[in-house]
């Protein structure tokens, strides 16, 4: 139990982009992401002791994101704190030890709610080392976990904030920190960038909510099955050619992978008027490619530079606006 006496507990994890893939890899298709190097979310623990001491806060969970400071409604409370709790039994944190926990958290994030950067992947890749931590803690014989562990943990407590229903790739993401390809029920495997670029990402301000896009999508492939297979099929191919974009650095090819990619999903009808508009402007201030991101029906819209996009300052919203860097794979030695 010496935990309670210890001193506030620490984690970190990026939000995460879907660089081709959504809806497609809920039917097994190959999905390629990344997870935002330059996208952080923290989550403090604040151990009993010390949390006695925050007096402006009575709730246990507290969020800012990119600076507003909000207490999350009763329901996503629940689940964070059902969340915590998952961690901490798949961490092996003994059960009894759990009563003795009126602990406090933080959450300071730069990713928007809802909008298909993996906020609650985030969250569960932050639990799951917090709980981890505490485990280590409370033991003699230090444990951590392997990669398939922090894989599989993730997407158990990231399904909590998506009914069940994820098909993985947002945990596996985030969980592995790099770009990635994903294919469901699958370890994740890195994808090593030859050519540096850049990734911009605009918030509609519009929400699709995910499980209402994937029931829609699977809605659509009762009605015009032939054409929603091809489509599906065809985000598949592009998965691929992507991953050899990627590793060639071959940034016209990628381009092109995700302009396709943005079509497929009109036709799947995942898209709105008001990405089709962001699109246009990413375009016309020089991206080489533009598509949303996530579920769709609103969120993110993705756009792909060649170099740093500057110029999207004075388009965007700069409280809606993220530019990253993604970096040449450069092997360790
Ligand atoms: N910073 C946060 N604070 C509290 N809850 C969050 C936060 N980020 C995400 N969540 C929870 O996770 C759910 C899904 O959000 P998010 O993961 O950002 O969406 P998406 O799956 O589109 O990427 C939210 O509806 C909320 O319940
Ligand atoms: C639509 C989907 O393919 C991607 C998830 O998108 P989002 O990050 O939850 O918006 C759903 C899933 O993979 O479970």
């Amino acid at each position: 139990m010496n935990f309670l006496t210890q001193s506030n507990l620490t984690a970190y994890a990026s939000g995460k982009a879907i660089l081709i893939g959504e809806h497609s890899v809920v039917y097994g298709h190959k999905a390629v992401a990344i997870a935002l190097p330059d996208v952080k979310l923290k989550l403090t623990f604040f151990a009993p002791d010390h949390s006695q001491n925050i007096s402006s806060w009575d709730n246990a969970w507290f969020t800012k994101i990119r600076g507003n400071s909000f207490i999350p409604e009763q329901r996503v409370t629940q689940l964070l704190t059902k969340a915590f709790e998952k961690a901490l039994t798949l961490c092996g944190v003994d059960s009894s030890l759990q009563y003795y926990i009126p602990q406090k958290f933080l959450i300071e994030s730069d990713i928007p709610l809802g909008g298909g950067m993996g906020g609650s992947a985030a969250i569960s890749t932050c639990l799951l080392k917090i709980a981890n931590q505490i485990f280590n803690l409370n033991n003699e014989t230090k444990a951590g976990l392997n990669f398939q562990q922090q894989i599989q943990f993730a997407n158990e407590i990231d399904c909590l904030f998506h009914f069940g229903k994820a098909s993985g790739l947002d945990a596996s993401t985030v969980a592995s920190n790099g770009i990635i390809e994903f294919s469901k029920g699958k370890l994740p495997e890195y994808i090593q960038n030859k050519k540096e670029f850049w990734l911009a990402l605009v918030d509609s301000k519009e929400r699709g909510e995910t499980a209402h896009m994937v029931k829609k999508v699977a809605e659509k492939l009762n009605t015009i099955p032939e054409q929603m297979q091809n489509a599906l099929i065809q985000l598949g191919v592009l998965a691929e050619k992507s991953i050899l974009a990627l590793t060639a650095g071959d940034l016209k090819l990628l381009a092109n992978c995700l302009n396709t990619a943005q079509n497929y999903l009109c036709e799947m009808g995942v898209s709105t008027e008001k990405i089709d508009t962001i699109i246009q402007k990413f375009k016309d201030t020089g991206a080489l490619a533009a598509k949303l991101t996530g579920a769709g029906g609103g969120g993110m819209v993705l756009g792909l530079f060649e170099s740093k996009p500057d110029v999207l300052y004075s388009h965007f919203d700069k409280d809606s606006l993220f530019i990253t860097r993604v970096p040449q794979y450069v092997e360790k030695s």
